[in-house]
């Protein structure tokens, strides 16, 4: 095989349609909001809100459809929705072998998102054992060093600096789904692979992104310089 362009030493994962199916529950939740105000949740508004922190996103929302509602009253709809069902949430194709191999390989891996710990708690408690392979979350709803959601860099610096060995950002790779979350990793100046919904539009970030994938089932580690799959050496 061709030596790798780049030999990424860390990586760090964004969490919500990454690794868990949790943005299918965001849709049925702010579906269903939306249409207590006769209003649509759009595709529109979904891939602006995806991967910002919470409040951030619901002045999105808000503002795209002029809904006569305050942050603190889409907060409290949205979690009243989520608690139900966000314990249940299974994980995305490919994201369990990718991780536990990373972490067999003594690869450091982190996590950051733009979900807070309310939800984080409850997203990933049918996956504790799994989670707990990380070397750190950043949560970037409730952390105070996370000045600006995704597409600020912010979060993927945070959670870079918190490895606590000083990686360098090009030698870093962000796996993201959101548009929002490629163009943070972009941003941070680290290598990012992009798993998109079907529904984004691929042409705005494909330029920028080392990859696109339909599924982290398709992802080979050796092409970054991580050791290979056993199955595919
Ligand atoms: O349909 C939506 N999906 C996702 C979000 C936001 O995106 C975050 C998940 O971000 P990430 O993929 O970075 O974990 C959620 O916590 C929420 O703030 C949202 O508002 N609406
Ligand atoms: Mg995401």
């Amino acid at each position: 095989m061709d030596s790798p362009a780049v030999k990424i030493t860390h990586v760090i994962f964004d969490v919500d349609g990454l690794i868990i199916d949790t943005e299918r529950v965001y849709t049925e939740c702010l579906e269903e909001i939306c249409a207590e105000y006769g209003c649509e949740f759009t595709w529109e508004i979904k891939s602006q809100q995806m991967g910002k922190k919470e409040r951030e996103a619901a002045q999105v929302l808000i503002d795209a459809l002029k809904i006569p509602m305050t942050v603190d009253e889409y907060v409290h709809k949205l979690k009243a929705r989520l608690e139900v069902k966000l314990p249940s949430v299974p994980l995305m194709p490919g994201a369990e072998k990718l991780i536990r191999h990373l972490h067999n390989n003594n690869i450091p891996i982190a996590l950051a998102s733009g979900s807070d710990g309310w939800g984080f708690k409850r997203k990933t408690a049918g996956h504790k054992e799994l989670f707990a392979l990380f070397h750190h979350t950043v949560l970037s709803s409730d952390d105070p060093d996370v000045k600006h959601g995704k597409p600020a860099p912010d979060c993927f610096l945070v959670a870079a600096k918190r490895f606590g060995d000083d990686p360098n950002p090009a030698e870093i790779l962000v796996f993201e789904d959101a548009p929002n979350g490629a163009e943070a990793g972009v941003a941070a100046g680290m290598h990012v692979v992009w798993v998109p919904d079907p529904r984004a539009d691929r042409t705005v970030l494909q330029d920028r992104v080392d990859q696109t994938l339909d599924s982290l089932e398709q992802f080979r580690p050796e092409r970054f310089g991580l050791p290979a799959y056993s199955e595919s050496v």
